[in-house]
């Protein structure tokens, strides 16, 4: 998978041709996560960095093609059958396809939406480093829907801010606890304000969208680790806690919420020394919440280690993978990457995807549902 000429082949790929592949990308929280869970708002971009691909073929039979490695099920050994169950648990990508499918069948249904009985085989790749809180789920079930929008040629009717929630829901469909953030990023692309508004999602399924110029973020790095951890189990006790009205957990969940509303005017400002304090809060009120065990000490490592040089720091998503800021620029930038580098952390320059929507999904916009900055 080659990073070059990405946007072009996302772009072209919806073309009438009889193999469709379709790519998501993995996304940044930059500030509000996770209060996207809980009727929040965040602030989130799309990176090129890594990508998750889909391929739909036509095919006689309907097809899930496993993926060699994400859904290994030969084993030279016993113990390496342990191994991989105790590092990376017991699911790959497979759960994620056929859920989707199902999601994608039953709304069409719902909606009263024609799809035409040619089956397809789906398979996929992804180099988004595996439960590294960078969205690689989502990223595996966004470019499976995209695949099946063009193969049924329903794009035009199923309007850009509700397929978030669709792709979301072939989550939940497995039980995985998760938000939308990640979703709404992969399917708009680029930058995104996101407002979940409890009003908002009950009235139309969807939170409002506003799209802002990626030109407005200052270079930000991403540090992540081998270190897998499921974010549904990661969330699920802080859920249960906010379900019950803990008011810790309500309380500082508004707060992370109010986080992605400084975030925005802080980003519309170019006053990046703000967007760095804000970026430190966010990760600071969610090991509050969380507890260190939930965290994870090797993710808290990560924070700490770009902390350590001065740089602000949070959990792109549920952990595994950190977002740096380093305010004093190009110098602070090299200290950072030193740090990472001994403790043996990756670090790469984040690189954003522009928007993803074409001509079609821009028709399918409605005005109350997104605005733009
Ligand atoms: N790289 C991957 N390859 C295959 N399946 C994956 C991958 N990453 C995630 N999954 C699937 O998605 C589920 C949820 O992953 P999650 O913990 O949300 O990770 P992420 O932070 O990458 O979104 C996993 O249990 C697994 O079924
Ligand atoms: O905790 C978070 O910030 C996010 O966790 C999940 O994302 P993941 O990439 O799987 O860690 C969840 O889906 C998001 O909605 C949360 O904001
Ligand atoms: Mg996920």
């Amino acid at each position: 998978m080659e990073a070059n000429g990405l946007i072009e082949d996302e772009r072209s790929s919806s073309s009438s041709s009889a193999v469709i592949e379709h790519k998501a990308f993995a996304r940044i929280g930059l500030v509000g996560n996770p209060s996207d869970v809980y009727y929040g708002r965040t602030i989130s971009l799309n990176i090129q960095n890594f990508w998750a691909c889909v391929t739909l073929q036509p095919s006689s039979d309907l097809l899930i093609l496993p993926h060699p490695t994400h859904d290994l099920v030969q084993f030279n050994s016993l113990s390496q059958l342990v191994n991989r169950l105790e590092n990376e648990g017991y699911y790959g990508g497979v759960r994620l396809l056929m859920a989707t499918c199902k999601v994608f069948k039953n709304y069409c249904k719902e909606q009263g939406i024609h799809l035409h009985n040619n089956n397809f085989s789906l398979s996929y790749d992804t180099n988004i480093p595996r439960q590294a809180g960078l969205s690689g789920s989502s990223a595996i079930v966004c470019a499976t829907f995209s695949c099946l929008l063009d193969f049924y040629k329903v794009r035009d009717k199923i309007p850009v801010e509700m397929r978030p929630q669709l792709i979301l829901n072939a989550e939940k469909e497995l039980g995985i606890v998760a938000g939308l953030q990640d979703r709404v990023a992969q399917v708009y692309g680029g930058l995104l304000y996101m407002d979940f508004n409890k009003e908002s999602m009950n009235k139309h399924g969807h939170g409002i969208y506003t799209q802002l110029d990626t030109s407005l973020l200052p270079p930000l790095h991403l540090i992540y680790a081998e270190n897998p951890s499921d974010s549904g189990k990661v969330h699920s006790a802080v859920r249960q806690r906010w379900l019950d009205g803990d008011k810790f957990i309500v309380s500082s969940m508004e707060e992370v919420a109010n986080l992605a509303l400084e975030g925005k005017k802080a980003l519309l400002e170019k006053d990046y020394a703000k967007l760095a304090i804000l970026m430190n809060q966010n990760f600071d009120l969610r090991r509050r919440m969380f507890g260190d065990a939930a965290l994870g000490a090797l993710n808290i490592e990560m924070v700490e280690v770009a902390r350590s040089v001065g740089a602000a720091a949070k959990f792109t998503g549920s952990g595994g993978a950190v977002v740096a800021f380093c305010p004093d620029g190009p110098s602070q930038v090299e200290l950072l990457t030193d740090a990472c580098k001994k403790v043996g952390f990756s670090i790469v320059p984040v690189k954003v995807v522009p928007s993803l929507l074409n001509e079609i999904d821009i028709r399918t916009l409605s005005k109350s549902a997104n605005t733009q900055a």
